[in-house]
């Protein structure tokens, strides 16, 4: 590099990183889902995640990346960041190590010196010709504003790049917008809407005539978990024709507090009511977003006589997509008695040990192909990828369905072909271009509560099925998870997924011990991402046995590393 622009480089490195202090005591991980702690003390953090999102775009050729600031389903007071690679999904693990150095860069000389041995090491151009561009997005949260600027001032430090604030958005629209810039297609937020709302409208219309639903049918409320998912679903919930939306928690002024008593991580762990909700909504489908809009949850408020709730999770959710799938390529590949292929596709269902082993159940007998991948979407994501379409979710509802670019170009095809050949009133023709509008409606980048949502309501009408029918779909196991305080949480590596513990190994033979003693018994442990604590998570036949199993377990991993 030019030796002015590598000493107009350097000072600008120092510079950011001396009005950054890292605070004494404080400690930075890129985990499971990005950096997160409490908002006050994050500014140092979200500065060099913007320095680190600007070098990702300058070693991707000036591709497109995002920065979300977002602490999801986390309390008010927290926030943090993830980045966004140009294809919408999580920054690639390969840089997380170094994400982790980063932040935790003790002062600025170090922090230089960091990241010009980063660039040497990864061929980063820095200081040359190049432009780098950073799309930022940040949800309803009172410290968003202040650290926007502080990764705004991480994003100039490198020399050549380009903010751009797309305002306060969901995560997963901030995902969208950056695979879509890098596509060459717009990128702004009525074209996400647009999206949306047109997939979702073709959808409805090629249901079958015989399944219009009546007037409960097409009530949904949506708890919005006070946060930014309920204020987009208030701007575009006119312009979805054929759903009655209600919003509660909406987000506006004094409705109450981002995820506090609400929220998709709310309902799916107390499995009661949230805030907002009353005994008058018995019997309603309702569903629940988290506090960035990337969760999704369905429940029903059981009774009027207490606030317990009937719960569809990720897994149900999950089920609901590939049933759908799986019912589409049926009717494009068996035609009347010949089966004759004309579209042969891999299709893959992703779960994590988390899922309620009735779900796999469930999948596996439809003969369905069912793999494992460990917690956190960036895995689940990536092995989705490898499949003409892949279905994913965490039992938290964080999940999407993602289609082969070579996948949709052969249904494209197939529905020219159809619609030359005079019969586009087919079953088949319907079929093909119900999978491009789920293509079209369900998000690629990333699990979207918005779009899931569409899809769930979309394939409802489509089955001419209600609340209680999607419930039946098979009966969750009991499950227990409980969380143990230990000294060091990585003392605990697991192998197969998450299932078996390798160390210590003495752990393993005695979750096998006690595993054996419960019928449909299962259970497994691992130290979490995004918390510093271990998890325990059981299931067996009843409720008692699971909540048992998961005590005793929880038990052997304090005496042996508490
Ligand atoms: C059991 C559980 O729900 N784990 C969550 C939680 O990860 P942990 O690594 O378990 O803390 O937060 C992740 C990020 O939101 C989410 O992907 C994951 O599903
Ligand atoms: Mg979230």
């Amino acid at each position: 590099m030019a030796a002015d622009q590598d000493q107009e480089q350097r000072r600008r490195l120092l510079d950011v990183a001396s009005r950054f202090p890292l605070p004494a005591g404080c400690r930075f991980s890129y985990g499971t889902a990005g950096f997160r702690a409490d908002g006050a003390t994050m500014a140092p953090a979200i500065c060099r995640a913007g320095i680190l999102a600007a070098l990702r775009s300058v070693k991707l050729a000036g591709a497109t990346v995002g920065i979300v600031i977002t602490a999801s389903h986390n309390p008010i007071g927290d926030n943090g960041a993830k980045i966004a690679d140009p294809d919408g999904g999580m920054m690639d693990q390969h840089w997380e190590p170094f994400a982790d150095a980063l932040a935790n860069a003790p002062d600025p000389d170090a922090l230089l010196q960091l990241v010009l041995q980063f660039a040497k090491d990864e061929g980063i151009p820095l200081g040359s010709h190049y432009t780098a561009q950073v799309l930022l997005g940040r949800d309803t949260r009172p410290t968003g504003e202040y650290l926007l600027d502080a990764a705004l001032q991480g994003i100039n430090a490198i020399v050549g790049a380009h903010a751009i604030d797309m305002g306060i958005l969901t995560t997963p629209q901030l995902h969208w917008m950056v695979r879509s810039k890098n596509k060459g297609v717009k990128a702004s937020e009525s074209a996400y809407f647009k999206q949306l709302i047109n997939s979702f409208r073709h959808m409805l219309e090629l249901v079958p005539k015989d399944k219009s639903g009546d007037e409960l049918a097409n009530k949904l409320i949506v708890d919005g978990a006070n946060g930014i998912g309920g204020v987009k679903l208030e701007q575009i919930k006119a312009e979805l024709s054929g759903l009655d939306i209600i919003v509660r928690n909406s987000g506006k002024e004094g409705e109450g507090i981002l995820n506090h008593m609400c929220g998709a991580d709310f309902v799916q762990k107390e499995r009661v009511t949230p805030h907002g909700f009353s005994p008058e909504d018995v019997g309603v489908r309702c569903a629940s977003l988290d506090g960035d809009a990337d969760r999704l949850v369905y429940f029903r408020v059981s009774s009027a006589s207490d606030n317990k709730v009937d719960l569809v999770d990720g897994d149900k959710i999950l089920s609901l997509f590939a049933l759908f799938i799986r019912e589409q390529l049926d009717i494009i590949n068996n035609d009347g008695s010949k089966v004759n292929k004309l579209l042969p596709a891999k299709l893959g269902i992703v779960q994590t040990a988390y899922a309620n082993g009735a779900s796999t159940q469930f999948l596996k007998d439809l003969g369905l192909e069912v793999v494992f991948t460990p917690t956190g979407v960036k895995y689940l994501h990536k092995k989705a990828l490898e499949y003409d379409i892949g279905v994913y979710f965490e039992a938290n509802g964080h999940g999407t369905v993602v289609f082969s670019e070579n996948f949709i170009s052969q249904l494209e095809s197939l529905s020219k072909e159809l619609s030359s050949q005079a019969d586009n009133g087919s079953a088949q023709y319907h079929a093909v271009m119900r999978l491009m509008a789920a293509s079209q409606l369900i998000n690629q980048a990333v699990g979207d509560a918005l779009s899931g949502l569409l899809f769930v309501e979309a394939i409802l009408q489509y089955r001419g099925w209600s609340f209680q029918n999607w419930c039946e779909l098979y009966s969750d196991l009991p499950s227990r998870q409980l969380k143990v305080k230990v000294i060091d949480r990585s003392s605990i590596v697991t192998t197969d997924a998450e299932t078996k513990v390798s160390q210590p190994s003495s752990l393993q033979e005695l979750i096998d011990k006690e595993t054996v003693n419960y019928s449909h018994g299962r259970c497994f442990v691992r130290p979490s991402g995004t918390e510093d604590v271990v998890r325990v998570y059981a299931e067996a036949s009843t409720q008692v046995e699971a909540d048992s199993l998961a005590k005793s377990v929880a038990q052997h991993v304090e005496r042996l590393l508490g």
